[in-house]
């Protein structure tokens, strides 16, 4: 057998480990754009879903933003019939919705990347962030002072959608890509400086790189990962304290005021979220607001949530009610 270079047996090694689990004859999906990343997580899988009898596609979503869209769309299917996927397809989407341009191809993609494993029944979509996103989504948390949950940066896994290659260096995936032959894609967006992850990626990360050495990529994403595993012991013992709070017309009183903060500011939010506040606008200020009519009480009106629900303090239980009545 001819012998692989290392990035490439890296990208392969962190596919087999996130495929192993999966069941024989399974389907998943890559989600592929043709750069360097989802290129590199293509080829691997193309290589080991066979070896664990599971079936791959390919799926790439024209954003329809930039000149050439639907042509990069195309040549990546092309590539990805030639090299076995089956099914491949291209999504076009429509980008229009709340925050900017960004948010909202985003949030078009993840739909059109959701709806497409659905209709191929797949248990899976991998997508292709690499350790240095991660890297530099902690970044953009610590700097925006986020929370724990925020630190602990992108899932490996949530739901469907599975980060294999958060462990491998970004530069493994080029090198890989390299070795294989292929030629990616180059995302002008990411040069562009306009964006806070540009920033982040070619300002703010290589300063941090030159001031404390090249270890501080590798350790910033190992921050992400021991939080993820705070953060989902604590979500765990705040669900089992939110049922036990829960009665029939609302939250006890006294069972939130018994709990650790750190648990209560969970369930606090979680409870908020059962109430129809969307998870991207309730912030810190509208759990603290709920905290207070556990903690603070001195006879306040209601907390306002975003999603129009208001949680008001009634003989010992919090309970939603239909407006501020102060
Ligand atoms: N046009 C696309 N078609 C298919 N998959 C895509 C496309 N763009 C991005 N992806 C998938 O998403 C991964 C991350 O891409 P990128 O870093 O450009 O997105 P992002 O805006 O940072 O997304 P996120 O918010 O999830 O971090 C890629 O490795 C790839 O798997």
């Amino acid at each position: 057998m001819a012998r692989i270079s290392a990035p490439v047996a890296a990208v392969r090694q962190a596919v087999r480990a996130a495929l192993g689990g999966l069941p024989r004859g399974a389907r998943v999906l890559v989600a592929c754009s043709g750069g360097a990343d989802s290129l590199a997580l293509a080829a691997a899988t193309a290589f080991v879903a066979p070896r664990f009898g599971l079936e791959a596609g390919l799926v790439t979503v024209d954003h329809g933003l930039q000149e050439g869209s639907a042509e990069r769309a195309a040549r990546v299917a092309a590539w990805g019939r030639v090299t076995g996927f089956d099914p491949v397809e291209v999504a076009t989407v429509e980008v229009a919705g709340p925050g900017g341009p960004e948010a909202a191809a985003r949030s078009a993609r993840y739909a059109a990347l959701d709806d497409a494993a659905l209709r191929w029944d797949a248990v899976a979509v991998l997508l292709g962030h690499t350790r240095d996103d991660q890297a530099e989504t902690v970044l953009l948390a610590l700097a925006r002072g986020a929370g724990p949950r925020g630190l602990a940066g992108m899932p490996a896994r949530r739901g469907r959608l599975l980060r294999p290659l958060l462990g491998v260096p970004r530069a493994d995936t080029r090198k890989a890509c390299a070795a294989l032959g292929l030629s990616p894609w180059e995302d002008p967006h990411n040069a562009d400086f306009a964006y806070a992850r540009s920033r982040v990626r070619g300002q703010a990360l290589p300063a941090l790189v030159a001031a404390l050495g090249p270890a501080v990529v590798d350790n910033l994403a190992r921050t992400a990962e021991l939080l993820a595993a705070d953060t989902a012991a604590l979500d765990a013992l705040a669900a089992t304290a939110l049922a036990a709070a829960r009665t029939e017309k609302g939250l006890s009183v006294a069972a939130l005021a018994a709990l650790d903060p750190a648990v209560r500011s969970r369930v606090l939010h979680a409870w908020a979220r059962e109430l129809g506040a969307p998870g991207g606008a309730l912030s810190q200020k509208h759990v603290a607001a709920l905290d207070a009519l556990v903690v603070c009480w001195h006879g306040q009106g209601a907390a306002h949530l975003p999603g129009g629900a208001a949680v008001a303090r009634r003989k010992g239980l919090l309970v939603r009610v239909e407006s501020d009545p102060l």
